[in-house]
């Protein structure tokens, strides 16, 4: 495991000095997590996880262990639509580089758990979807009535067999939850039939999980919206996980395991909005990434564009 500290050289754009304020782009409003002022409320502090780690034991493609800074350059350049009280900080990344996930969970789980802690908001770019499970864990830490919402085209209720991998993270919180006596309240969104088996399914149903099918999605967003609304409100916090395999292989090539009948962009976009107002969420993650299977940077695009509608709540 590695630290890798801030890297300016992530954060570079185009500069329009001419149009002053209204010329800004995200990049512009980046700091170095380490010179953060006490002052700061709530702000939203990047963390990134290089891991394919658990896309490998799952027997995925691998390619996901550099998107955080792909992700950063393209997010860098965006322009700000948004008024943002305080900068927007960044971290730098844990590199799990000796295929010990293990220790770079660790790591994470100790970084993120400072940063909620301090209430700042932690944005987790991962790596592969053994990101979610170090998230959680820190959460765990300081809340209890966790609403787990995945916008995933997989349960990832794998059981770890014996190893944790990008399969297995959710069925391991449910298994946190029984263990310390916790609801778990796991809600993906974006389930596709053929992309999970029957036994997947059979242990969601065992979990009393509370799916949400792509097709219910595609069939009637305004109605999923409406009842995420509601379902939420049983909730003390959420904590949001977004796999980029949610997403029509059309909008994301590149990720691990491409999806037929993916959400599109709009949906996503719209799900992220009633999330985000609910102010409930106290940890984003993105994760499944993976440069080598993406087409012009689209997916790198697409997942920067996700991201800064977390931004800008
Ligand atoms: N991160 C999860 N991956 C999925 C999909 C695997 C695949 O289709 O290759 C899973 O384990 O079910
Ligand atoms: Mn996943």
């Amino acid at each position: 495991m590695q630290k890798i500290p801030f890297n300016q050289d992530c954060w570079t754009g185009r500069v329009d000095s001419e149009d002053g304020e209204q010329g800004l782009r995200i990049y512009q409003v980046i700091r170095d997590y380490k010179n953060i002022k006490a002052s700061s409320v709530q702000p939203k502090v990047f963390v990134g996880f290089c891991s394919e780690e658990g896309v490998e034991r799952n027997k995925g493609r691998i390619g996901a262990k550099n998107s955080p800074d792909l992700i950063r350059k393209s997010l860098a350049n965006l322009p700000l639509h948004f008024s943002t009280t305080d900068f927007i900080y960044d971290t730098g990344n844990i590199i799990c580089d000796d295929k010990n996930l293990e220790a770079a969970r660790e790591e994470q789980i100790h970084q993120i758990d400072k940063i909620i802690k301090k209430n700042h908001f932690p944005i987790v770019i991962g790596g592969g979807h053994e990101t979610a499970l170090g998230d959680f864990l820190a959460l765990a830490k300081s809340y209890t009535n966790i609403g787990i919402i995945n916008i995933d085209a997989h349960f990832d209720l794998r059981i770890p067999n014996p190893q944790s991998t990008s399969g297995t993270p959710f069925y391991e919180m449910a298994k946190y939850c029984e263990e310390n006596k916790l609801n778990f309240n796991y809600i993906p969104i974006g389930i596709q039939e053929l992309g999970n088996t029957k036994a997947l399914f059979n242990r969601a149903e065992n979990l009393s999980v509370n799916f949400i099918m792509a097709d219910e999605v595609h069939l009637n967003l305004n109605k999923v919206l409406e009842d995420l609304k509601i379902v939420i409100q049983q909730f003390d916090v959420l904590y949001v996980s977004l796999d980029m395999d949610v997403f029509d292989a059309a909008y994301a090539p590149g990720v691990s395991a491409t999806t037929v009948n993916g959400l599109t962009p709009f949906q996503v976009k719209y799900i992220l909005k009633v999330l985000m107002n609910s102010n409930k969420v106290k940890i984003f993650d993105l994760v499944e990434y993976n440069s080598l299977y993406d087409v012009d940077n689209s997916t790198a695009k697409l997942s920067a564009q996700m991201i800064y509608e977390v931004l800008r709540c």
